[in-house]
């Protein structure tokens, strides 16, 4: 089926794992390329295994059927299906995320990834139309020593990586355990973002902030709970990384129709909305679109000013030919036709 027009404005992607958009025939591909054998008889039984009770049920499947991915051309193939996927719902840029410490635990290293990564995002702009950067993510529940090791073993591929985060189980790992890697990191000039308020309470936010100093939240989904956390992000106009088809499926909220989006964004907070690991959440970016504008009735302008804020809260800042790329695909979402469009 075809995706509605609402769903194709063009769009920023500031929320993506690039692991998480590893389709189950894809994975059966490479597992037979590489001499894998997976523990599901076919790509069915392994969509039936797509039924999470939380954060960490999902991440548990994540990280095993990364194994599949071991050479320079998985990656490649990897995001090269994932950007195909985009450019058909409308996004125009993404930032995305890749997880170095699940892929180096099992022998593969951060040039083999980083190299097969940047082999489709290079000529990502002449093949699907979206220009890209890519971001270096620390996995919260390993140590902070493996952090830094991490960022060590970046260092030769840091003009191919724009900035860091922070992913992986959040609860018991708050932010402050990454205050040194974070420092280190911004000394090299990487930019910062983290995952924070996803299944944690306010205070994974506040130390997001505060003690690792990034310039975007991943989630911050249960900001509204903490009306001075919420003044904080509005005065200081920190952009949020929703992703409202995520926070179904891993059960934080109950049903689409009780996101807070609509809530957030009456609150004057900088929203926009992403896919997180479409494969496993059931949609990609321009279906979240689609899903959001249904289930909470966001109607034209409200959707024209999520594609707006995609590009607002973007890292298209960081040179002349970026701040010019961005003010074109603003243009873009200006001149998008909605009004003739029923949904
Ligand atoms: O949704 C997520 N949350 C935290 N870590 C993750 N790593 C991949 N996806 C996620
Ligand atoms: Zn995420």
């Amino acid at each position: 089926m075809s995706l509605a027009p609402l769903a194709r404005i063009p769009k920023a992607e500031l929320h993506l794992h690039i692991e998480g958009t590893l389709e189950p025939e894809l994975a059966f591909e490479l597992a037979a390329r590489n001499g894998i054998t997976l523990p599901y008889a076919d790509t069915e039984e392994l969509r039936k295994a797509y039924l999470f009770a939380d954060l960490q049920s999902f991440l548990d499947l994540y990280y095993s059927l990364m194994a599949v991915l071991v050479t320079e051309d998985d990656f490649e193939a990897l995001a090269d299906a994932y950007l195909a996927r985009a450019a058909e719902q409308g996004v125009r840029h993404a930032e995305i995320f890749f997880d170095p410490q699940a892929h180096a635990a099992r022998g593969v290293e951060m040039g083999t990834v980083v190299e097969g990564l940047h082999r489709a995002l290079a000529r990502s702009e002449a093949r699907h139309g979206i220009s890209t950067k890519l971001i270096m993510c620390f996995l919260r529940d390993r140590s902070a020593e493996s952090a830094m090791e991490t960022l060590e073993a970046a260092k030769p591929y840091l003009d191919r990586i724009v900035g860091i985060g922070l992913d992986s189980a959040e609860v018991g790992n708050p932010a402050s355990k990454f205050r040194e890697v974070y420092e280190a990191a911004g000394a090299l000039g990487l930019r910062k973002v983290a995952h924070a308020g996803e299944e944690g309470d306010p205070s994974y936010v506040w130390e997001a902030l505060d003690i690792l100093g990034v310039e975007r939240v991943d989630h911050g989904l249960r900001s509204l709970e903490d009306p001075e956390l919420v003044t904080r992000l509005v005065r200081d106009r920190i952009p949020l990384t929703l992703c409202p088809l995520s926070n179904v499926r891993l059960r934080t909220i109950d049903m689409l129709e009780d996101h807070p989006l609509v809530k957030m964004m009456d609150a004057g907070l900088l929203c926009t909305v992403n896919s997180d690991d479409p494969s496993y959440f059931g949609g990609y970016v321009g279906d979240t679109f689609h899903a959001v504008h249904e289930a909470l009735g966001i109607d034209h302008e409200r959707v024209r000013e999520l594609a707006r804020n995609s590009f607002v809260a973007s890292f298209l800042d960081g040179s002349a030919e970026d701040e010019a790329l961005r003010a074109r695909y603003i243009a873009e979402v200006e001149a998008y036709e909605l009004d003739d469009i029923s949904g």
